[in-house]
């Protein structure tokens, strides 16, 4: 199993987010996370990637219990495991796109591989703007700029906040075309939160959120 999230409990201002919830990602199983804004997809991907701790509970990343080791260790896991799109992007601004990658892959693997960073920039179809700095991007550069930065690191579990919500009709839909065929070509497994129904039909398996109480559909 990719990713396990076992009996999780977390409380936000003493109501409980999550209590007693469960979740099982298969490698290759591609997955949305859907909810009403405030029902806690931007927290459980926060714990998912070790960022928050639960109360209570198992959240297994390959294997791995982020609970049970230090913060350097649940930041080795996410680094080696797990490619995050921020719903705000998150790319450094002084930096153009190919030093954006480059610093990435330094980052987190201690290495550059400019080989993969080309590949990526291609298939993202952002190869024209690899000199461009983030706030030379349009919406839809600027987010497909943003899923090249997760995938440089060559993750196994590829998360991404609200990926479309801000793209207009022809960018959402090519943004998600664009994260399946990664999701293919580079073997990665998606995990999606979003509230943009355009994207329901596209993945099958489907995780609701619902305020407080959460239960996996
Ligand atoms: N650091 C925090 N301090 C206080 N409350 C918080 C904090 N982080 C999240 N919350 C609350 O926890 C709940 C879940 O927030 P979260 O951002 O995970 O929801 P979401 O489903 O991602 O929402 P959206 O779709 O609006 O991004 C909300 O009620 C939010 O106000």
């Amino acid at each position: 199993m990719l990713l396990e999230v076992e009996n999780l409990h977390y409380t936000i201002n003493e109501n409980p987010l999550f209590s007693r919830f469960n979740l099982a990602i298969e490698e290759g199983n591609h997955h949305l996370l859907v909810g009403p804004s405030g029902s806690g997809k931007t927290t459980l991907i926060n714990l998912t990637c070790g960022l928050l701790s639960p109360e209570k509970g198992a959240i297994r990343v390959a294997g791995h219990d982020m609970a049970a080791v230090s913060e350097s260790g649940r930041d080795k896991i996410r680094r080696e495991h797990i490619g995050i799109v921020f719903q705000t992007l998150r790319l450094v601004s002084a930096l153009d796109l190919s030093a954006n990658l480059l610093l990435a892959q330094r980052l987190s693997r201690g290495t550059t591989d400019a080989p993969l960073i080309a590949s990526l920039l291609e298939r993202l179809g952002i190869a024209h703007r690899a000199k461009a700095k983030p706030h030379q991007m349009s919406q839809g550069e600027a987010q497909r700029a943003a899923i090249a930065r997760a995938l440089v690191t060559r993750p196994r579990l590829l998360i991404a906040d609200e990926p479309t919500s801000a793209l207009d009709e022809s960018n959402a839909q090519q943004v998600a075309d664009l994260l399946l065929e990664c999701a293919a070509d580079y073997g990665v497994t998606l995990l999606i939160a979003t509230h943009d129904d355009r994207l329901k039909p596209l993945f099958p398996n489907q995780i609701a959120l619902t305020d407080h109480m959460l239960k996996a559909a």
